[in-house]
């Protein structure tokens, strides 16, 4: 059995949170007690000394309520406009949060070029390494403005994996809609269990991950467990958690055992250009 206090040593920890984690139910609004909240937390993990990255979605969903789309937006041009909005929007509100408890935070917009090209990779791991070194908490999103189907990675999961290895994280915490990897996903399937901890991925796990159930979210639990396998690979270990209540962040770095946990185990042969390159020719 996994010691999950091991989880109260980290040291760089990246948290990603879903577009469904940010917004209420009913109105698809932003919730700003929960981005208060998210914000403080963060905060004061950075008080406790440790190194922390933000991986956020909600640009598409905050610039289509800005736009007053009545439907998610089905085009590129138009999903597009709608991230140039809402990032703008976003990026406001963390800024003035974080100003708040005098935290500087700042912006990274990335595409899958930025990981395949090699001069741009190295440049993104210096950017993230000065950026933390000066206590900074960046704000990570897809380039959605610029990104077509192509050059896109397409979810933040994936995303958020790859900058917990880009950054050298040791912990990597994924808040969705769902407390976690269930046998089966528990929005169709009533006998659906909740997995505590996954000490290896192989190909069976994708049997029982589905993709996504919900109007906002994209990746479902496919990416998760692709996200899963490069943080891992990378050596860092990671958690898939309910993002409900944003407090789970502290519950987790306090060892406490919720959600899923996927172990680190360092894999020397594995390189994050070539796998991202290799999912890219295969897309
Ligand atoms: N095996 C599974 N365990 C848990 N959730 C699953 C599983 N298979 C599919 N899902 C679906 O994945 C969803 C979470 O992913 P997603 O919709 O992308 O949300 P988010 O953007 O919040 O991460 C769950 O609400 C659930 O419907
Ligand atoms: N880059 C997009 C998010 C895409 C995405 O993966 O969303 P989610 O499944 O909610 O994490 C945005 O900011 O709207």
């Amino acid at each position: 059995m996994y010691d999950r206090n091991k989880l109260k040593d980290k040291k760089r920890i990246v948290v990603k949170v879903g577009s469904s984690s940010l917004v209420h139910d009913g109105t698809g609004e932003l919730n700003l007690y929960k981005l208060e909240q998210l914000v403080r937390l963060l905060c004061d993990v950075r008080n406790q000394g440790k190194d922390v990255i933000l991986v956020s979605s909600g640009a598409i969903g905050v610039g289509r309520k800005a736009l007053g789309l009545m439907k998610r937006p089905d085009t590129l041009p138009l999903k597009q406009a709608c991230a140039s909005v809402g990032q703008a929007a976003l990026m406001m509100i963390y800024q003035k949060l974080f100003n708040e408890y005098n935290q500087l935070s700042s912006q990274i917009l990335m595409t899958k070029h930025t990981i395949i090209r090699p001069n741009s990779c190295q440049n993104a791991k210096n950017t993230f390494r000065q950026l933390l070194a000066m206590g900074v908490i960046p704000i990570v999103n897809e380039n959605d403005t610029i990104s077509t189907d192509e050059i896109e990675f397409g979810d933040n999961d994936t995303l958020s994996a790859v900058v917990a290895s880009l950054s050298g994280a040791d912990l990597l915490i994924l808040l969705s809609d769902i407390d976690g990897l269930y046998t089966d996903d528990p929005n169709t399937c009533a006998d659906a269990r909740l997995i505590e901890c996954i000490p290896e991925i192989d190909e069976h796990l994708y049997d029982m991950a589905k993709g996504s159930s919900s109007d906002l979210g994209t990746g479902g639990m496919v990416t998760k467990i692709d996200a899963g396998r490069i943080a891992t690979d990378s050596g860092c270990d990671m958690v898939i958690a309910n993002g409900r209540d944003f407090h789970i962040i502290h519950n987790i770095l306090s060892g406490e055992s919720v959600g899923t946990l996927f172990l680190a185990h360092k894999n020397k042969n594995f390189n994050l250009t070539e796998y991202i390159e290799n999912r890219h020719r295969h897309h």
